[in-house]
């Protein structure tokens, strides 16, 4: 700590990023005074959620630093610069810092197995000259290579597996070229979000999770739909509701089908469960589709939740073009970057691109 905004004589400290203003975390967490707030409230729903999402665990993260610098007092005491000495008695005087550093570990470090299992969060690591390299999701220059460990989701035998990366063979390299990495499969929503950058549209195929919007269709529906989101959350299938533009024609994610048949499985007008003749009957029906045993649970059923979709959409593409529109003809009066205004009504653009082509594919009656 302490390198934010000042030389550092330190030489990998010193290529770090000198302040993160244009990050939508520093948005969140200086939102009291102004810089950016605006634009946090403009944000698509998926970003400005997954934004408090990151804004928590930094919160949290921030926290358990704390309690265990309060059972490590001695750990401090080396510490050259007062604040962070004072850090138990005055921590706001280094949160700024600890904002930045802690942002340097989120947008820099990759996936790596430290621990036995796959899933423990603590399998990650700051890798240096590595996390110099870009994201590119068209051109990645360099693949890191899953261990056999990874693919199979097996027990780590041992710590301090090599850590491999593959040329594409489809990539030439020519000395000078920059070499790019491929953070992982995300939307630009989820890179906004994560990095403060977005793709340029035209370089992936565009997909929009549209999980706020549908969360609400379900809470509209009172306790039936209280009701659906438990059998959701218990069967795996709640929430990471997508659309995809390609591979054309544009088609929704099967967890979003899987959500709306069962939306549907209950007629519409019924709110409350007493109304619902067979409720354990209705999910077993259900779990067929998911098991596959069946593809549909009736025609009916399938007109209804192509119809629901299709009114999303609009929902969907209507907010959209609203803020989108806007977007252009903002000024940036409080010295936020241009360039941040652009990627959040590109954000924008990109939900009113995917929502039309998905209408499209419904309103022609393309199978999915
Ligand atoms: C691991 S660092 C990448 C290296 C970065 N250029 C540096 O050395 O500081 C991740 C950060 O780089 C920037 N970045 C990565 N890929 C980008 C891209 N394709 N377009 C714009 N910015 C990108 C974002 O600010 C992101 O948070």
């Amino acid at each position: 700590m302490g390198c934010r905004g000042t030389p550092c004589s330190v030489p990998y400290i010193a290529i770090l990023p000198t302040n993160f203003d244009e990050h939508p975390l520093t948005w969140h967490y200086k939102r009291r005074c102004g810089q950016g707030s605006w634009l946090l409230e403009r944000l698509p729903p998926f970003v400005k959620h997954n934004v408090e999402r990151i804004a928590k665990t930094f919160g949290s993260d921030w926290k358990r630093i704390q309690s265990y610098l309060k059972t490590r007092p001695e750990v401090l005491q080396s510490a050259t610069n007062p604040n962070v000495r004072n850090i138990l008695s005055n921590p706001d005087s280094v949160e700024d810092d600890f904002l930045w550093a802690w942002l340097n570990v989120n947008t820099r470090c990759i996936f790596y197995r430290v621990k036995e299992t796959k899933s423990d969060p603590d399998n990650l690591t700051l890798c240096p000259i590595l996390d110099f390299a870009n994201h590119s999701s068209v051109l990645p220059s360099m693949i890191p290579r899953a261990s056999a460990a990874d693919i199979w989701d097996m027990p780590l035998k041992k710590r301090g597996e090599p850590f491999t990366l593959t040329s594409p063979s489809n990539v030439t390299t020519k000395a000078g070229d920059e070499l790019y990495l491929r953070y992982g499969f995300h939307t630009n929503q989820f890179l906004f979000a994560e990095y403060g950058f977005v793709n340029p549209v035209s370089e992936s195929g565009l997909n929009v999770d549209i999980t706020p919007v549908i969360e609400e269709w379900f809470a509209n529906r009172g306790e039936v739909g209280e009701w659906m989101r438990e059998r959701l959350v218990d069967e795996g299938y709640w929430g990471e509701w997508s659309l995809h533009s390609a591979p054309a024609p544009a088609h929704p994610s099967f967890r979003l089908m899987t959500a709306l048949r069962l939306y549907h499985a209950i007629p519409s007008g019924v709110g409350a469960l007493e109304g619902v003749h067979d409720p354990e009957g209705v999910l077993r029906h259900w779990r067929s589709t998911v098991n596959g045993v069946q593809e549909t649970l009736s025609e009916e059923n399938e007109r209804q939740w192509r119809e629901t979709l299709q009114q999303v959409c609009q929902q969907v593409m209507d907010a959209a073009v609203c803020e989108a529109g806007t977007l252009t003809t903002q000024r940036t009066d409080d010295g936020l970057a241009e360039f941040m205004v652009n990627s959040v009504a590109s954000l924008w653009r990109e939900e009113v691109y995917v929502a039309k082509a998905m209408m499209e594919s419904l309103r022609t009656g393309v199978a999915f």
